[in-house]
């Protein structure tokens, strides 16, 4: 079924009372989106912030007549007779389809894919994990993610016992695993991404070795050779001195989630603990590296 798209220029005080408007006027969905590139990387708890410039975007079932609707935009006072809006026929698609489209196979480092189910294995000799994106993070196209896997393919996991703070979909626990860990502890405030995790390695195979836990339930004297966290600035410093405690003396730390801006401060901050490295980029991010003291 195809459906009309419209598309309205509006800002951060009125994108949802617009939205809820257009509901009420027989939207069948509404999507807000940055108007300006303006990225809000980190908002505070209980907060949802819009973009100053935020594209209201409306679908309406085909038939429908937009015109009394567009009357009734005009007459919202912040819009005005001179609202700025557009039109547009959506056409009908395989919409799955199309979605898993969007996902191939990733190569991180020398030996690690990460493969879609629906897809052929690249390279049935390298370490692939089969992974379906879902509702807990991490596919493997986030550059924090890419730059996290990147660091454990450089690793001899072997004899390494592993932690993965903010686990997520578990990318990096299995990774981890498949790499040869002979432990992982995913920890994560998101039940629902201890239940991906679980998925996730059950799906590879591997998890016999991985133990889950929301925060509250980790062991007390939790202790790995191995730690990657892929978090938030924020959260990261407040979560220092435990993370810290978490780690064998000698072991190896990787910190991603981070902005470039916010790289300098935090890795003073974990010098307190960790012989920390230079930092390494992808696009807007940097991940950061240390070996316990
Ligand atoms: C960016 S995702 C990373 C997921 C996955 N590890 C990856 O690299 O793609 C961050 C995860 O950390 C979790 N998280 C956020 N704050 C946390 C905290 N204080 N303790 C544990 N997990 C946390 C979130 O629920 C989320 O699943």
């Amino acid at each position: 079924m195809p459906w009309i798209q419209l598309r309205i220029n509006s800002d951060s005080q009125h994108a949802d009372e617009i939205g809820d408007l257009l509901m009420e006027e027989g939207a069948l969905s509404i999507t807000l989106e940055d108007g300006q590139d303006q990225p809000i990387f980190e908002p505070k708890l209980g907060e949802t912030p819009l973009w100053n410039e935020t594209i209201i975007i409306a679908l309406f079932e085909a038939d429908m007549d937009l015109n009394p609707v567009i009357e009734i935009l005009k007459a919202f006072p912040a819009l005005g007779k001179d609202v700025q809006y557009k039109v547009e026929q959506i056409e009908d698609k395989d919409w799955v389809r199309e979605w898993m489209d969007n996902f191939h196979p990733i190569k991180f480092g020398e030996r690690l894919w990460i493969c879609p189910s629906w897809r052929d294995i690249p390279d049935p000799k390298a370490i692939n994990v089969i992974l379906d994106p879902g509702l807990a993070f991490g596919t493997g196209t986030h550059p924090t993610t890419a730059l996290c896997l990147e660091w454990l393919d450089g690793l001899d996991l072997s004899t390494s016992d592993v932690i993965d703070f903010g686990c997520g979909s578990g990318i990096l626990a299995v990774a981890a695993l498949k790499l040869g860990a002979q432990s992982v502890s995913g920890i994560d405030i998101d039940y629902q991404a201890i239940e991906a995790s679980k998925a996730n390695a059950e799906r590879n195979q591997c998890s016999d070795k991985l133990k889950l836990y929301l925060p509250e339930q980790a062991p007390k004297d939790l202790k790995a050779d191995v730690l990657v966290a892929n978090i938030l600035a924020g959260p990261l410093r407040e979560l220092a001195p435990l993370i810290a405690e978490q780690v064998k003396s000698g072991g190896k730390l990787a910190l991603s989630g981070l902005l470039h801006e916010q790289a300098e401060a935090l890795l003073e901050h974990y010098g307190q603990w960790f012989e920390m490295d230079q930092p390494t980029y992808k696009e807007d991010w940097t991940r950061l590296t240390g070996i316990r003291k």
